[in-house]
């Protein structure tokens, strides 16, 4: 009875094998109907693609566009999301529009608080006489006045007799008896009938000529005697009018001399005068003090530069969130991202500066109404061209949106509250060294303050505001325009100059003299850009599989595992018409002195009307790839061809070509879900009603109708990513890459991405990578393990289960805690426990253990009482197990690439999987 009960299990065994052996088969030859389908359904949708309308509307013929760049295009998609945008931060924008209101105010009540000053104008005269001011003391003595001509004693008598002196006071007569103590000369000049009034002359020639000369003197100050009454023991009574030019500080050096003239007059040494001072009667009039002195135009400063704060953050929070990353992908170029925002900005501050000037017109600001509206108005144009291109450079040295608030602020305050003092220290002083001076001068906000001090300073005294025929008197103020002008255009080129060669996380980068490179004149990006297949293979030579390869190259196949060599073989092809192609693709990340190879030598590619799975551990190199794929890295090496784009040479087509479905959510949280699809819509050359009809379907697709409208920040993980699936969707791409488009859902979510992955599936090329190995499973028709950056395997599901799968797995519950594990390991050799669940345990049951199932059925049939299993089943490894054998680092690997081909296969030479396999790799070669 034994033998026959062997034969049947044999029978039986190599039934269950067969069945395998035609699963694999039928699978592979669906796996290659499929494609022939997908490829009509493709060759179908390339011709015109209609929706049906639910509504009953005309069908909309929506052609797949060719995504050519269209400058008009992308400028309108991104400037109907910037107004989108900035609708959703109204109120940052009007409080930034009220910015000027609250700061004029300010000036306004300090202006309030402040005393009106008198200006003379000889209309109005002031009243007579003004209140004393006591001048400060001066550590000052003037023990005798000595004049060489002049005999003191006739002072009195001079102004007795009701005639004036004038004397002049002059530091070229200075004469001391005693060396301590600086004398001031006294100067005779004419005598001269006293006034009360002076004469105009008088005035013009001794108060209001600063510096004037009279005769061969330097003029400074001049004493009137009205009435000099001394009586020795008793007060004196004077009456003396002051002219001073004010080139001293005259009334500090008056009470000195009054006390040397009374001390000489009484000869009592040790008696004091105390002396006052009071402007001199003229015609004036009283005035509000405008708040606009060189040392208050910090204010115009606050007032224009706070906004500066949101132009920086804007494009670091686009920055920090792989916004900008995510347009570039979507086939943004940069220089259409800069423009718009540039003109975004810039509208934000025209909105600031004709808010300010409305409300300093209403308030009767002297700075506004005295200055011809258009000098002013140039110059904060000016000032706002200078600050954008500025913030614009400054943002390319920040990677976080707080850390580059908080820097702004400082930058705004500091600039703000020094500007008078560094113009004064370092631009008007000219002790300053040249480069200290170019340095502060470029500076646009301590230029624009000097600016505004020099308007402001053209109307003080009441003198007539700047107007642009008198600009020229003021020598300082064209410079100051051109001055702007230049920062503007140095930081802009300073800005795309930064953004090209600073390294950041993601983009292309270029050598800091990428300019004196001849590629660079040449319109190429960065080293040698092949453009055709056969280019790449000619500049690889010497690592790349190529159809024309020597010697070199054959050893160089022999080195990989079959199926690696028969990817490699097709990829490099004529026949070849996938929509991926990547070539010999290798990325290294230099992190201080560490070279990181994230990918390394990837060669494969993907038809259209597949899902192709990347599948590997954390680490492996599976984002890196598809950030290569996407443009967001350059390759180290190879090259990769996207819908016959290439990525080195013509990244802009092939990134029209893509669909991305980021890692990360990335979107604006203020954003709805509906006005990003009608963004990145718009960005694939849709619009109208076709726009309108393929938003709405994809809204429907993820299920996301009802919460179109919500702002982004309200949504859910599940709906983020759902939303992302949607963008990357959008415009059916020729090609999408989904960078784990389930990760942290729900089920419910996972199932939604599913669904609409599927129905995608036969329109584009789809690459996805996951962990989870069920989604591989059910999305996925071929799937490629790598590891350390480098392929392990790559082929379809079934074949790579019978390849490289383990067998099967085990699962055996038990009434109590038994110990079957002794029992297994005698029944199956090299049986392994993978995991335990309660009583549940799942083994591991290799293909190599040489397990013939019916012997197995039988054994725990018999054995079951006496281990009190209650339950047990048995099936074949997943895809989990192609990847635990793939990347295993085990020595005895059979799919390590190290290792000679012979060992890539199943160690048993025999096993009908060798020719499964074997037959896969032809059959793909042929597909
Ligand atoms: N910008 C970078 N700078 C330096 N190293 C990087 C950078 N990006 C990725 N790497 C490194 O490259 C390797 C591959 O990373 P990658 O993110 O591509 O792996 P992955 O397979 O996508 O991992 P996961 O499954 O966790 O997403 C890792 O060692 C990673 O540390």
């Amino acid at each position: 009875m034994e033998p026959n009960n062997n034969n049947n299990n044999n029978n039986i065994d190599e039934d269950i094998e067969l069945e395998i052996k035609k699963k694999a088969n039928i699978d592979r030859m669906l796996g290659d109907i499929e494609l022939e389908e997908k490829k009509k359904n493709e060759e179908n949708y390339h011709m015109d693609v209609t929706f049906d309308d639910d509504d009953g509307d005309q069908d909309i013929d929506l052609k797949v566009r060719n995504h050519e760049f269209s400058f008009v295009n992308q400028f309108s998609a991104l400037f109907k999301k910037s107004i989108a945008y900035q609708k959703r931060q109204y109120k940052t924008n009007i409080l930034q529009a009220l910015v000027p209101v609250l700061m004029i105010s300010i000036m306004s009540l300090v202006q309030l608080a402040t005393p009106p000053i008198l200006y003379p104008d000889n209309q109005h005269p002031i009243s007579f006489p003004p209140p004393f001011i006591f001048p400060p003391t001066l550590n000052l003595t003037v023990p005798y006045l000595v004049s060489p001509t002049i005999n003191l004693a006739e002072l009195g008598s001079c102004c007795q007799n009701n005639s004036g002196l004038l004397g002049l006071f002059t530091t070229s007569y200075q004469t001391s008896k005693d060396p301590q103590y600086p004398a001031l000369g006294l100067i005779p000049t004419e005598s001269f009938q006293f006034q009360r009034y002076p004469s105009q002359k008088v005035l013009d020639y001794s108060s209001y000529h600063q510096g004037a000369t009279i005769g061969n003197f330097d003029f400074l100050m001049s004493y009137i005697f009205n009435k000099l009454n001394v009586k020795p023991g008793l007060s004196a009574e004077t009456d003396i009018a002051l002219l001073s030019n004010n080139t001293v500080s005259s009334s500090s050096i008056i009470s000195p001399i009054h006390n040397a003239i009374y001390k000489k007059l009484t000869g009592d040494i040790n008696s004091t005068l105390i002396t006052g001072v009071r402007p001199f009667p003229n015609f004036a009039t009283e005035e509000k003090k405008d708040m606009i002195q060189p040392q208050e135009n910090f204010w115009y400063l606050f007032m224009l530069s706070f906004c500066m704060v949101i132009f920086v953050s804007n494009v670091v929070y686009e920055k920090e969130n792989r916004l900008r990353e995510s347009m570039k992908m979507a086939g943004l170029r940069m220089r259409v991202y800069w423009l718009v925002t540039y003109m975004f900005n810039f509208s934000l501050y025209l909105v600031i500066v004709f808010v300010a000037i409305a409300f300093a017109y209403i308030l009767k600001f002297k700075f506004f109404t005295e200055t011809s509206f258009s000098v002013y108005f140039v110059l904060f144009i000016l000032f706002g061209m200078t600050q954008i291109s500025f913030s614009f450079f400054i943002s390319v040295f920040f990677s976080s949106v707080y850390t580059s608030t908080v820097v702004s602020f400082i930058y705004i305050i500091f600039t703000a509250l020094s500007s008078n003092l560094l113009n004064n220290a370092f631009i008007e002083n000219p002790d300053t060294n040249l480069a200290t001076f170019v340095i502060t001068a470029l500076v646009p906000h301590v230029a624009f303050h000097r600016a505004v001090s020099y308007i402001s300073l053209a109307y003080v005294d009441n003198m007539p505001g700047l107007t642009w025929d008198r600009i020229f008197e003021h020598h300082q103020m064209p410079s100051l325009y051109g001055l702007l002008f230049g920062e503007f255009l140095l930081f802009t080129l300073l800005h795309q100059y930064m953004e090209m060669v600073i390294p950041s996380s993601y983009g292309v980068r270029h050598h800091p003299l990428f300019f004196l490179q001849k590629s660079f004149w040449h319109f190429k990006i960065y080293g040698t850009s092949p453009t055709t297949v056969n280019q790449i293979n000619n500049n690889q030579n010497n690592q790349n599989m190529n159809n024309n390869s020597d010697n070199n190259l054959t050893s160089v196949l022999d080195m990989l595992p079959p199926d690696i060599v028969d990817e490699n073989r097709y990829t490099y092809s004529n026949e070849c018409s996938a929509s991926v192609r990547i070539m010999n693709l290798s990325k290294t990340f230099k992190v201080m002195n560490r070279t990181i190879q994230a990918v390394d030598n990837l060669t494969l590619s993907v038809e259209k009307g597949q899902c192709f799975g990347l599948l590997g551990p954390n680490g492996s190199g599976k984002t890196t790839t598809l950030c290569v794929l996407s443009g967001l890295y350059s390759p180290t090496k190879g090259s990769a061809i996207i819908d016959g784009h290439n990525i080195i040479d013509s990244l802009g087509k092939a990134q029209q070509s893509l669909g991305v479905c980021a890692q990360d959510d990335v979107l604006w949280g203020e954003m709805s879900g509906r006005e990003h699809l009608l963004f990145y819509g718009r960005m694939k050359n849709l619009n109208g009603q076709a726009l309108i009809k393929i938003v709405n379907r994809s809204l429907e697709e993820v299920m996301l109708t009802d919460a179109q409208h919500k702002a982004v920040r309200e949504y859910s993980g599940g709906m983020k990513r759902r939303l992302m699936l949607a963008i990357s969707l959008i415009g059916t791409p020729s090609v999408v890459l989904l960078d784990e488009p389930t990760a942290g859902v729900d089920i419910y979510s996972r199932r939604i991405v599913w669904n609409v992955i599927n129905s995608y599936k036969s329109k584009c090329a789809i690459i996805l990578t996951t962990h989870n190995m069920e989604e591989a499973e059910v999305l996925c028709d071929r799937v490629c393990i790598i590891d350390n950056g480098q392929m392990k395997c790559i082929g379809r599901n079934g074949d790579l289960k019978i390849r490289y799968g383990a067998g099967h797995t085990l699962s055996v519950s038990t009434e109590h805690d038994t110990d079957i594990n002794e029992f297994l390991y005698r029944t199956i050799p090299d049986v392994k426990l993978i995991h335990q669940i309660s009583l549940t345990k799942s083994y591991a049951v290799p293909r190599s253990s040489g397990l013939k199932l019916s012997a197995l059925f039988n054994t725990i049939l018999n054995n079951k009482d006496n281990y009190g299993i209650t339950d047990w089943g048995i099936c074949q490894s997943g895809l989990e197990e192609v990847l635990l054998q793939a990347t295993s680092t085990d020595t005895n690997n059979h799919i390590n690439v190290n290792n000679n081909s012979h060992n890539i296969i199943h160690h048993d030479t025999n096993n009908n999987s060798n020719e499964i396999a074997m037959n896969t790799i032809v059959d793909h070669q042929h597909a």
